[in-house]
């Protein structure tokens, strides 16, 4: 069934769909399957699908898209990167597994169903059972399956561990791809990973500052990987999506699971856009609103004082000379984060290769 001819999401949904999922189930149980000399196939488990090369390899990759369902683009990129590898016309040359991740919610092209994906990962799940909170548990559990079954010290630099958590933003953007660096608890960040980043076209990245619950802060500090939530640019429906904004991450994830190695530039992080988070602004109450449009751009600036929010009588400031913001989301459920902003931010003596 994982053969040349299957359109593994299409194929996926349907079952998803039905609620059927005996297709998925019977793959799973059959484990590792010879795609062809140098390549073995294996269903982990329902829209999570692993690829290893026969020979020796030296990177450990994740890629996941659909944490959000209605972030499609990088869902359709995923989908032609694993139907590609099956069909013979893409060389894997590495471990890869790729993660579809919330199908019910790409079956009515929202966000999520019950809560946000991405804000259950690192034991948030906890306590909860609901399909997002049930999915969030299997995504952990794929992940760790999957980086803890090769010996791996970062230090060493022998083998790599990455994953790339890929979505698409809610609004426009001044920078319209960026990536979010979990915060690394003191470790130095990657040449090596904000060169690749800018060849996927992604100028800008956002360093985090504090432990979060989404998946990429997960996979950074629990394995060690170099892990990023990547924003490819907006959200659009299935098949909606123009893929020439895209060609750029495209060609790069094709290179980085069909190449042994790529090439990197290691002053590309010189010409990149570096902030850092300055404010994590929780929604505190049900009257939360922004003091600015629904639409307006990530990364737009605002000045020492002006209110970014107001909630409960209160304006919540720019507390810096300047401040820009992103991800604004009034309609979070209270206690979550509703807005991020953002300062320059000069990492040049926390670099290594
Ligand atoms: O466009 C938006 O407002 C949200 C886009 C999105 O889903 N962003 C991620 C970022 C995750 C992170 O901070 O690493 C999210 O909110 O889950
Ligand atoms: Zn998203």
């Amino acid at each position: 069934m994982l053969s040349r001819d299957l359109d593994f999401l299409g194929w996926t949904l349907k079952q998803a769909k039905s609620k059927d999922y005996s297709e998925s189930k019977t793959e799973m149980a059959k484990g590792w399957q010879a795609l062809n000399p140098k390549l073995e196939v294996k269903l982990v488990g329902i829209g999570i699908i692993e690829f290893r090369p026969t020979q020796a390899s030296a990177k450990d990759i994740v890629l996941s898209c659909g944490v959000h369902g209605n972030e499609t683009a990088p869902i359709e990129i995923c989908n032609d990167l694993v139907n590609q590898i099956l069909a013979g016309t893409l060389e894997c040359q590495h471990r890869l597994q790729v993660q579809f991740a919330n199908l019910d919610a790409m079956l009515i092209g929202e966000r999520f169903v019950e809560e946000n994906l991405n804000r259950l990962f690192s034991g948030a799940h906890k306590g909860k059972t609901h399909k997002e909170a049930e999915r969030a548990r299997e995504l952990e559990l794929a992940t760790r399956d999957f980086f803890e079954a090769m010996p791996f010290e970062w230090e060493s630099g022998e083998r790599q561990r990455c994953h790339y958590d890929l979505h698409t933003a809610i609004r426009d953007s001044a920078h319209p791809r960026f990536a979010i660096y979990p915060f690394r608890h003191g470790r130095p960040y990657r040449r090596s990973q904000l060169a690749f980043l800018n060849d996927c076209g992604v100028d800008t990245i956002l360093l985090s500052e504090q432990p979060t619950t989404t998946y990429s802060y997960y996979s950074s500090h629990q394995f060690e990987a170099d892990a990023f939530t990547v924003e490819l640019g907006k959200v659009r429906p299935f098949g909606e999506n123009d893929h020439s904004q895209f060609a750029m991450a495209r060609e790069t994830l094709t290179a980085l699971v069909s190449q042994s190695d790529i090439e990197w530039q290691a002053d590309a992080w010189k010409g990149m856009n570096l902030y850092q988070i300055h404010q994590v602004i929780n929604k505190g109450h049900e009257d939360f609103r922004l003091a600015f449009d629904d639409d307006t751009a990530n990364f737009s600036a605002y000045a020492q004082g002006e209110p970014l929010a107001f909630e409960n009588g209160q304006a919540v400031p720019v507390l810096a000379k300047e401040e820009r913001i992103v991800f604004p989301n009034a309609k979070v459920p209270v206690g979550q984060r509703a807005l991020l902003t953002v300062v320059a931010a000069d990492i040049s003596e926390r670099l290594t290769d």
